[in-house]
């Protein structure tokens, strides 16, 4: 027995394991957008965890299914047929390989750009570039919905303060469709848990999660400790990235998270990552300031992030890099 574990132990050399942390959460906020107290509900979560989950949102679940089933039509491809849309530089498909920094996950992956025209991949037939489209139209309206709301609860009017950078014609938004398969030989895996995708922030605003009900996605909390997000096919869940939190020059957290493969379920998700253009100054909003408030951040572009952030490893606090206190100051 000791042998077999062993053997497979050296099969998942070349991927990362965790230690168990299987702590369900049921305290992750919930926000009806149809409630008035949707509002303070928002901005108290963005503080606490940089995390909720939002329902009654207007996203049909025969469209969502719709581009699911397209996406794993793909997924359920060969192997050789796959591959013709990749490597991801940084846009395509990949499979186990994250980002240019020797990441490495349990997963299988499309990343597309949403600002530079139709990206042509072998692999991506008509029907599922169009269901691509509606849904990203969907989701940056949903993104812009969530910002407006933040932005008339902190008083930092014009209501569009912060989604007219999702709405701008040159918005560096992205999308990426997530597919962790069934890892069976995790069950004999010396106790540890194989990671789908490695703990990391996200560098963008804002980040919309949707998953099929497959468990596995955590968060890191305030008290340094990781826990499990229930699942929920009907619900999106809400990142703060981290320049929404340079925005909000620190008031809202930019969350940690990561994803834990499953030995028996597939898990698919499905996340659009709402940032700003290039040439956008993220800097703290001058209407949040309070008197006498200074940057906790060095100033910096969208463009001068996203290039520092291709040079880090996932795990990397990539934001430390412009803190003005930081030691790591350039
Ligand atoms: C390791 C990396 C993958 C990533 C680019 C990076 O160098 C650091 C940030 C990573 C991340 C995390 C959130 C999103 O999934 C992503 C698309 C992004 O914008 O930043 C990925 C990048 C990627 O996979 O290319
Ligand atoms: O797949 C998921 O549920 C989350 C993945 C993620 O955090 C990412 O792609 O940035
Ligand atoms: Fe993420």
């Amino acid at each position: 027995m000791v042998v077999v574990s062993q053997q497979v132990d050296e099969n998942f050399a070349h991927t990362k394991t965790c230690k168990p942390a299987s702590n369900i959460f049921t305290e992750i906020p919930e926000v009806d957008l149809l409630d008035p107290d949707a509002k303070t509900l928002i901005v108290e979560a963005c503080k606490e965890f940089g995390f909720f989950k939002v329902i009654n949102h207007g996203v049909q679940m025969e469209f969502i299914a719709r581009l699911e089933d397209e996406a794993m039509k793909f997924f359920n491809l060969p192997q050789q047929e796959k591959e013709k849309s990749g490597p991801p530089n940084p846009f395509g498909y990949g499979d186990k390989k994250i980002g240019p920094n020797g990441d490495v996950g349990w997963v299988e992956y499309l990343l597309f750009s949403t600002n530079s025209g139709k990206l042509i991949l072998p692999g991506i037939s008509e029907s599922f570039w169009s269901f691509v489209n509606e849904y990203l139209s969907a989701m940056r309206n949903l993104a812009c919905e969530v910002l407006e709301i933040i932005a008339e609860e902190l008083k930092i009017g014009p209501r569009d303060i912060l989604s007219r950078l999702l709405r701008d014609e040159k918005s560096d938004s992205c999308f990426r469709i997530n597919h962790y398969p069934p890892c069976p030989e995790l069950q004999h895996l010396s106790c540890r848990n194989l990671i789908g995708f490695g703990d990391h922030t996200d560098p963008q605003i804002i980040s919309i999660i949707r998953s099929n009900n497959t468990s596995g996605l955590q968060i890191y909390l305030k008290d340094g400790t990781w826990v499990s997000v229930p699942p929920d096919h009907s619900s999106f869940f809400i990142n703060v990235g981290d320049s929404l939190q340079v925005l909000t020059n620190g008031r809202f957290r930019s969350v940690r998270h990561r994803v834990l493969a499953s030995s028996l379920n597939s898990r698919i998700s499905m996340i659009f990552f709402g940032g700003p253009p290039l040439t956008e100054k993220v800097t703290p909003l001058f209407s949040i300031m309070e008197q006498g408030e200074e940057s906790l951040y060095n100033e910096f572009t969208w463009f001068d992030y996203k290039k520092s952030a291709y040079k880090t490893k996932l795990s990397d606090n990539r934001l430390g890099l412009f803190e003005k206190s930081s030691t790591h100051d350039k």
